[in-house]
């Protein structure tokens, strides 16, 4: 149709590439694998239950969380597409514990890659979109496997980042460090086409996601700030809001990029343990610094989240992003010393706030 009109993923990573006089072109080829990966998960997802590929795998991955087929399948096609190219010096997965090494005979190069193959599983069964993250660092030592620590780089060291969102149509939307694009997969021509040139996120928005049924956990600038929400106009925002929660990251990502919009997966008082739901390396970083490159703003709720130094590799973090406006509005809650401090909280939220602590 009129898809051969279009600039292709690899035309566009090709006049990408001239800006970088020196480059080999294993970058490029690189992020072509992890497309290439994505196409091959976007059919196994489209055809569902006629490829046998829904429900449990009956197996638990590090995380403790029970593996989907998918989840297992997709993780196979992401390390088989792109360990033999000779761009990469280790991978890691959400799916494995430790970095997955490139097989032997396989040449060495000078990028890492960090994935969470298949986001939003639990929507995989209910027929959702679903999606896939990816991250591109700089291996320390290119030509030598890499060690788990040579993972643990803050998120303003990616060179690339990008998500594949499988919904009634499949994208690859993607940054190169140089703003964001995304890319409509044309099943037929088996091609993904330049669909959306410089992706820029709204900075002024009346759109909030956050997982409502963890508010007897928020801290108190997140109770605050929801609170404001939906007091709506006759509230201190003096205007509507409207709430959305798909349980895809990628899904909500993709929302937030086409029409503005805030996230929220606070750190939280519900398991000490873990600060926060989401991974901190193969989640936040990618779709943090996605939202960067699109102007928008992405936090832990503190601080920016791409300054974060790693400490693990399946690390989980609070996570804030989306217009600028709203997620600087989040962090200036978190600063104020009133709403900041656990025991300072507003009448407000005890006493007939919709959230209540008690
Ligand atoms: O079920 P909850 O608590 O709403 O969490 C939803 C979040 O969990 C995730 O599904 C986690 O990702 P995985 O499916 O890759 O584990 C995110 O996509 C989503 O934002
Ligand atoms: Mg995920
Ligand atoms: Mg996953």
């Amino acid at each position: 149709m009129f898809s051969l009109e279009r600039t292709t993923l690899t035309e566009y990573l090709i006049s990408q590439r001239r800006q970088h006089p020196g480059a080999t072109g294993e970058f490029n080829a690189l992020i072509l694998q992890v497309a290439q990966a994505c196409k091959a998960i976007s059919r196994a997802v489209a055809h569902g239950a006629l490829a046998g590929v829904l429900g449990s795998a009956g197996t638990e991955n590090v995380q403790g969380e029970t593996q989907k087929k998918l989840d297992v399948m997709a993780d196979e096609i992401f390390c088989r597409a792109t360990h033999w190219g000779g761009a990469l010096a280790g991978m890691v997965s959400e799916e494995n514990e430790a970095p997955v090494p490139i097989p032997e005979g396989h040449k060495l190069g000078k990028y890492l890659l960090v994935f969470d193959p298949l986001d939003g599983s639990s929507n995989i069964d209910v027929n959702v979109a679903v999606g896939s993250i990816f991250s591109i660092l700089r291996a320390p030592t290119p030509g030598k496997h890499a060690e788990a620590d040579d993972f643990l780089q803050a998120g303003v060291k990616q060179v690339a980042a990008g998500y594949a969102i499988y919904g009634p149509s499949t994208m690859l939307v993607l940054s190169v460090g140089n703003g964001v694009a995304g890319f409509t997969f044309d099943p037929i021509l088996g091609e993904f086409f330049l669909t959306h040139a410089d992706i820029r996120v709204p900075t002024v928005t009346q759109e909030f996601a956050i997982n409502a049924s963890n508010s007897r956990f928020w801290e108190s600038p997140v109770r605050r700030y929801v609170e404001e929400c939906l007091a709506g106009k006759s509230g201190p925002r003096g205007k509507d809001f409207n709430m959305r929660w798909v349980a895809s990251l990628v899904a909500e990502t993709h929302r937030i990029l086409t029409r503005g919009g805030v996230f929220l997966y606070p750190r939280d008082r519900k398991d000490p343990s873990k600060p926060g739901r989401l991974r901190l390396l193969y989640e936040a970083n990618p779709i943090g610094y996605l939202i960067e490159q699109a102007g928008g703003r992405a936090s832990t709720g503190l601080l920016p989240v791409l300054e974060v130094e790693p400490e693990s590799l399946h690390q989980r973090i609070g996570f804030v992003f989306g217009s600028s406006e709203e997620v600087e509005r989040i962090e200036r809650y978190h600063a104020e010393p009133l709403f900041g401090s656990e025991t300072h909280e507003l009448p407000l939220f005890h006493s007939r706030g919709l959230f209540l602590t008690t």
